[in-house]
C-alpha cells in the first residue's frame, strides 16, 4: 500500500497487495439483509434444451421437503420463470432493497419480468448491463432467510455467464443437456468454464431423455440413443437424472403451474444438495 492511501488504484502507481486483490477479486457480496444457504446454477453450453425447467423442478422438488428456496432467473434476455409459475405481479422496491416475489407455495422469485411493466417487451440490452442486472439481483434483492438459491443461468458460455461466475459465489452448479449429436462439445464447454471459476459441479440433468407411450408404457428414444453417461465419465462427473420428454410438463409450463405438478421428478438429486 501507498504510504496515504486514498483508495484510489487508478491515480497510484504502487503495485501493493490491496491493488491485487481488487483486480483478482470479483465477488459481489448479496444484500446486507439477505441469508442465503447454498447458491446452486443451472447452466447449460446451449439454449433451450430445459434449463429453465430444470430450475423450476429443483426448487420445486427442494421446497417440497420442507426448505425455503428461491430462484434468481440471471436468463435476462430469454426469463422464463414467472410464466411457468404463474407470476402476475411485480417486485416491490423499497428503501432498503428488493422485494422478490412469493409464488404460491412459497418460492421466493427474482427475474427481469418482475420489474417489466409488460413482460412481453424484450430486453435489447448489450452484455455489460445484462451482467449488471443479474449481479443487481444478488446484492439488491432481500433474500431473507432462504436455504437453496437456484439460479437460472444466461444459456452459453459467453460474456454474462462468466461475469454471473466471477460475481456471485456458487457452491455448484448442474448441467442441463438434451440427447443429441453435439452433447459431448457442449458438455465440454460447460465443464471447462466451471473449472475455469473453481465452480464445483453437482453433475448432469439429461433432459427430453426418452418419452413414454401412455399406451404401450414402452420407452422410445426420440433423439435416439443417448451417449451421457460417456460423456459425463470422461469429465469425471456424474448423471444425476434423466427427464422424459412429457406434454405434462409442457403443459404445466404453460399454464402457470409447474409447482403443482404431480411428479416429482428431480426427487433422485435432493439428497445430494442435502449433503
Ligand atoms: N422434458 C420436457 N417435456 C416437455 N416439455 C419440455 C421439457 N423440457 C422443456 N420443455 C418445454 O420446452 C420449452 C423450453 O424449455 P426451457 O425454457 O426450460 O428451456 P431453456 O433451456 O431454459 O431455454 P433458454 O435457454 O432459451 O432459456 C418450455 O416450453 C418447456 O415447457
Amino acid at each position: 500500500m501507498s504510504e496515504v492511501c486514498q483508495l484510489d488504484c487508478g491515480s497510484c502507481g504502487s503495485d501493493c497487495a490491496d491493488r491485487t486483490k481488487q483486480q483478482t477479486d470479483f465477488t459481489e457480496q448479496p444484500h446486507h439483509l439477505s441469508n442465503i444457504k447454498k447458491v446452486i446454477g443451472v447452466v447449460s453450453g446451449k439454449g433451450g434444451v430445459g434449463k429453465s425447467l430444470v430450475t423450476s423442478l429443483l426448487a420445486v422438488t427442494m421446497n417440497r421437503r420442507g426448505h425455503h428456496t428461491a430462484i434468481l432467473d440471471a436468463d435476462i434476455t430469454g426469463p422464463s420463470i414467472p410464466k411457468a409459475f404463474g407470476i402476475k405481479k411485480k417486485a416491490m422496491g423499497t428503501d432498503t432493497g428488493i422485494i422478490p416475489v412469493k409464488s404460491v407455495t412459497g418460492i421466493d422469485i427474482m427475474s427481469i419480468n418482475l420489474l417489466l411493466e409488460n413482460d412481453t417487451d424484450p430486453v435489447v440490452w448489450r452484455g455489460p448491463i445484462i451482467a449488471n442486472t443479474v449481479k443487481q439481483f444478488w446484492s439488491e434483492v432481500i433474500w431473507e432467510d432462504v436455504d437453496y438459491l437456484f439460479i437460472d443461468m444466461p444459456p452459453g458460455t459467453g460474456d454474462v455467464p462468466l461475469t454471473v461466475f466471477q460475481s456471485i459465489k456458487v457452491d455448484g452448479i448442474i448441467i442441463v443437456t438434451s440427447p443429441q449429436e453435439l452433447v459431448s462439445m457442449i458438455v465440454s464447454k460447460a465443464v471447462k468454464m466451471a473449472q475455469m471459476m473453481n465452480v464445483p459441479i453437482y453433475g448432469i440433468v439429461e433432459n427430453m431423455s426418452y418419452f413414454k407411450c401412455t399406451d404401450c408404457d414402452k420407452e422410445h428414444k426420440i433423439f435416439g440413443e443417448s451417449n451421457i453417461e460417456k460423456v459425463a465419465e470422461a469429465h469425471g462427473i456424474k448423471v444425476l437424472a434423466k427427464l422424459p420428454m412429457d406434454s405434462r410438463i409442457s403443459a404445466s409450463c404453460d399454464a402457470g403451474m409447474i409447482e403443482l405438478i404431480h411428479e416429482n421428478y428431480l426427487e433422485e438429486i435432493a439428497p445430494l444438495l442435502e449433503v
